[in-house]
């Protein structure tokens, strides 16, 4: 029966019920005619996670059982169990300090733009729907306060959601957030905590948008991850200082339109990040000429922004920034993101998508970025 168990997953934080304190055999009488008893213990009940952790339960045990009769009781858990899921999830000890500093193994991607709307989130997304489907394990941390998109491009709005904002509310686990899961990446937004006493016009300062970035990275459990995007906000202001002192193994990737007001404030985003100890690795163009079924050019925002970042960008550097793809203008890959399934899923074979596989591949594949790092001691 334990192996059967085993075989169940918590699919909020990938591991088994069982190394995770959640189901317990109360009693196998050794009649068969009697009900084996067993307990199963939720964090919370209700959520589309509860129903599956139960469903698979039943099936594991039906698996074993055949036709014995059976009682699964279905409880949540007390404070104290709580308590000793948290030091399971997080490990002895409860690691209060976020698992992201320079020694960890985990690449810390953080997508910036000078200014805002210029298509930084959707990069983002399909950056990381991308990645996950190489096979890698992916998280996203959307900071970006005023514009925190992300939760609608990933589609984790809607249904289930009890956000003011909309979003998914992610399971609580006393300070343990578990982020929800789409399209393969586990995704964590500001949005996703907005309730009626904020009204999504939140006067975020500096200081507050610090915590939050440090409590995200610290309290929201991404368990093992190989890399973790972070949507900035636009603009070049305390949140690249924090990122810097939070995260300063980051590596940043700058988002431009071709258009010379947005990729000179894009140049600042870059310089800035590289002033608080970043590494900026490549430029991605948006919103770049598009070719029309006549096979008619349109240039909406111009051409050559990206560029011209990366090549203001590569000046007085030992080692050139590149321009790691132009996403064309694309209204399949705007409304993939309306409907919040990223278009390198839905539309691979829009030029948009292709271009963006394209910088997730250059990314994915850059030279390794752990040479010359020490190496942290993870346990799985
Ligand atoms: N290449 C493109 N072609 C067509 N539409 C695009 C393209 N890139 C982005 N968009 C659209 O532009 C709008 C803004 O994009 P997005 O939200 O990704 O920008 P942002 O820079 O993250 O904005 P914010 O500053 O608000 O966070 C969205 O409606 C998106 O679908």
């Amino acid at each position: 029966m334990q192996e059967a168990l085993a075989g169940v997953v918590d699919p909020e934080i990938r591991r088994p019920v069982t190394e995770l304190g959640m189901v317990d055999v109360l009693d196998v009488p050794t009649d068969d005619e009697s009900a084996v008893r067993l307990e199963l213990r939720l964090t919370i009940t209700g959520c589309p996670a509860a129903t599956r952790i139960e469903r698979d339960t039943r099936d594991a045990i039906e698996s074993v059982l055949g036709q014995r009769p059976y009682e699964l009781v279905v409880g949540v858990m007390t404070p104290e169990q709580r308590r000793e899921f948290q030091e399971r999830v997080r490990g002895p000890g409860g690691a209060r300090t976020h698992p992201f500093g320079r020694d960890s193994l985990t690449r810390v991607i953080a997508v910036t733009s000078g200014k805002g709307g210029v298509g930084k989130s959707t990069v983002t997304v399909n950056l990381a729907v991308a990645l996950a489907a190489r096979g890698l394990s992916v998280g996203i941390v959307d900071a970006d306060v005023h514009g925190y998109s992300v939760p609608a491009l990933m589609g984790l709005v809607g249904e289930h959601a009890s956000s003011d904002s909309g979003a998914l509310v992610p399971t609580r686990v006393g300070d343990l957030i578990l982020p929800p899961i789409a399209h393969g990446v586990k995704v964590i937004s500001i949005g996703m905590f907005l309730d009626d006493s904020d009204d999504g016009v939140v006067a975020w300062r500096g200081p507050m948008l610090h915590r939050t970035l440090e409590q995200f990275l610290r309290d929201v459990h991404f368990g093992d991850l190989d890399v973790l995007l972070v949507d900035l906000p636009p603009g070049t202001g305390d949140v690249a200082i924090s990122l810097g002192q939070l995260l300063p193994g980051a590596e940043v990737v700058v988002v431009t339109t071709p258009q010379p007001a947005a990729a000179d404030v894009a140049v600042r985003s870059g310089l800035v990040a590289r002033r608080t100890g970043q590494r900026v690795v490549g430029v991605i163009e948006t919103m770049s000429p598009a070719i029309g079924a006549n096979g008619e050019s349109f240039a909406l925002f111009g051409s050559g922004g990206g560029a011209r970042v990366a090549g203001r960008l590569s000046a007085d550097v030992p080692e050139p920034v590149p321009l790691l793809a132009e996403v064309p203008l694309s209204e399949s890959l705007r409304e993939a993101g309306d409907r919040g399934t990223p278009s390198v899923l839905s539309a691979p074979d829009d030029p948009a998508s292709r271009a963006l596989q394209q910088a997730a591949e250059r990314l994915a594949t850059r030279p390794d970025p752990l040479v010359g790092r020490p190496l942290g001691i993870r346990v799985r």
